[in-house]
């Protein structure tokens, strides 16, 4: 849902805070009818019950004032996070669909949208609704109260837009320094063995520092500049009281004013006019709510519904069609790979490091969307399948491991609802995996948390999870990248004994290698050598040739302590 979408559900709301602004903004101006009524009855009088009526009046009025404002702040920040409520889970899934990594930044924007339409901007728009009658009340005091007000407001907000103006600049400057500086901490934060144990630290710390030196020096820079203004608004405001006071003074000495007109000017103007010269002070915040708000809906606007008509059951058919990727760099990553397999079929893909495997297989797993050309399974194009149809019939194993924060149960279930009985799926996996003593071992069980990346199991132990993840729920293809690059020879045996099972299943299966050892088991390989399709056929075809032309591509078995 886009953001005009979401305010325009809850504009009603909108008019509900406004009328109780309105009611708040005629109740504060009761310590100006105090003084007033004061001035006129108590003092002509000097009755003592008509001072005790005012000031139990007055109390109940400023009770009604304080009850009206502690319930609008309440109702403004219910819709603040109903606006958030209603944006998150769209943004949440717009990240995760898109391909753009510096959509993270979303989350944040989120958090400027709701404060923006519902923090010191609003809450000062509406109380300043009624600015204009405390004006045309000044100007009925004395012209010259009106006229001061109107300039005091223009100077006010052409400075504050000024002071702004200059932050804005300094801080986009600025931000990017920032930006990397932060990135690098946490980066290095979350390598501290390595630094430690090496002493990377004094050159990480001065890289490190130099980023940030540079942002705080801009910052500073700015911060000159912004606070000198900031200081005459400051100015400005401390002399409020004064001018208007002053302009009374004057006015009475001419006898063209009351005694109290200067004192009843100033409460008027900070009751009435106060809140216009909040909203003045605030208005640079529609800029960042504009920016963020846009971001938001080209995000939200570029996710593409996806398909929810269900296709036949998965067989696991696959052909690539003239597939390329091109990287962030707009450079070929991969290009011209053209195949065809048919269900049941293992699959191995070759090549030296950097010649565009991963990028195959993210291809072949939904993970990453080619550029031009396309992955069809069973003659549907990879997209065209509902996400709740292929994601359970596919299973993945990426090259970077990827297990995610939670417990081992939710990283092998990928997440499934908790009160869901699978314990015959899980043990199958695990066991499949060859990682079924991991969770035994350490009085783990299924319910122990995985840290970042599946810390702190063991770099073999992690992958023996992730592949548990990708063969849960017997998936029809099955993508693994590296899948015995940090297994020991049992663990390979184990993995085997698995693909055969599975291909006995009906799985098709496609996993990248630099072992011979894991290519027995292929029907056919696919050779890639610098992001082109260099071979395809079958197993013992290619591997003949590259016996005959002499294997520098794969480590031979026999140092892998597999059997050929
Ligand atoms: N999104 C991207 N943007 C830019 N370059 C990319 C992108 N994805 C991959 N590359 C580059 O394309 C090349 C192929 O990467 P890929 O990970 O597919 O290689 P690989 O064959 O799996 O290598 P290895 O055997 O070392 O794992 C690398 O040089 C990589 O840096």
């Amino acid at each position: 849902m886009r953001v005009g979408n979401v305010v325009r559900e809850v504009r009603g709301r909108y008019a509900a805070i406004w009328l109780q602004s309105v009611f708040g903004a005629l109740l504060s101006l009761t310590p100006f009818l105090f003084m007033m009524q004061i001035t006129e009855r108590v003092y002509a009088s000097r009755s003592w019950e008509t001072l005790g009526f005012l000031v139990i009046l007055c109390a109940v009025l400023v009770l009604a004032w304080g009850m009206l404002d502690h319930y609008r702040s309440m109702a403004l920040s219910a819709l603040g996070y109903r606006i958030d409520n209603e944006l998150r889970q769209g943004v949440y899934d717009a990240v995760h669909v898109g391909e753009s990594p510096a959509a993270v930044g979303a989350f944040s924007d989120i958090a400027v949208v709701r404060q923006g339409l519902t923090g010191p901007l609003v809450e000062s728009a509406m109380d300043a609704s009624l600015s204009p009658i405390f004006i045309t009340v000044l100007f009925i005091l004395n012209i010259y109260f009106g006229l001061f007000a109107i300039a005091y407001l223009l100077v006010l907000a052409a400075l504050s837009l000024w002071s702004r103006t200059i932050w804005q600049s300094v801080r986009s400057s600025a931000r990017e320094d920032e930006e990397q500086a932060f990135a690098f901490g946490m980066a290095t934060a979350a390598r501290r063995d390595t630094i430690r144990a090496m002493n990377i630290l004094p050159g990480v710390r001065k890289e490190w520092a130099a980023l940030q030196d540079s942002a705080s020096q801009t910052m500073l820079a700015g911060l000159a500049r912004a606070s000198r203004i900031d200081s005459v608004i400051g100015m400005l405001q401390l002399s409020q009281m004064i001018m208007l006071i002053g302009i009374g003074a004057v006015l009475y000495l001419n006898d063209e004013a009351s005694i109290n007109s200067g004192f009843a000017a100033f409460i008027v103007m900070i009751r009435g006019v106060g809140p216009a010269v909040s909203l003045a002070r605030n208005l640079w915040t529609i800029s960042e709510l504009r920016a963020a708000w846009g971001r938001l809906d080209v995000l939200l606007a570029d996710r593409k519904e996806p398909p929810s008509a269900p296709l036949p059951e998965m067989k696991g058919q696959i052909t690539c069609e003239n597939l390329s990727y091109l990287g962030s760099d707009g450079k070929v990553v991969l290009s011209g790979v053209r195949f065809s397999v048919p269900a049941g079929s293992v699959v191995g893909v070759v090549g030296p490091s950097g010649a565009g495997k991963s990028t195959l297989l993210r291809l072949l797993a939904g993970a990453a969307a080619p550029t031009s050309g396309s992955v069809k399974i069973d003659g549907f194009p990879i997209e065209q399948w509902p996400p709740s149809q292929r994601g359970p019939e596919i299973g993945y194993l990426p090259q970077s491991i990827d297990l995610l924060p939670g417990s081992i149960w939710q990283n092998v279930t990928r997440f499934a609802p908790e009160d869901a009985d699978l314990t015959r799926q899980i043990t199958e996996a695990l066991d499949r995996a060859g990682a079924t003593d991991i969770v035994q071992a350490r009085g783990r069980g299924l319910g122990f948390r995985l840290g970042e990346n599946g810390a702190p199991l063991s770099g073999g132990q992690r992958q023996r999870i992730a592949l548990a993840r990708a063969f849960f729920g017997d998936p029809t293809l099955l993508v693994l990248d590296e899948p015995n690059s940090a297994l020991d020879a049992s663990g390979e045996a184990t993995l085997l004994k698995s693909m055969a099972g599975l291909r006995e299943r009906g799985s098709t299966i496609f996993f990248s290698t630099h072992k011979l050892g894991l290519l027995w088991i292929c029907d056919y390989i696919v050779v890639i050598m610098d992001g082109y399709m260099h071979s395809f056929s079958t197993r013992d075809d290619i591997l003949a040739r590259l016996g005959t032309a002499g294997n520098t591509l794969l480590v031979p078995a026999t140092a892998t302590g597999s059997s050929a």
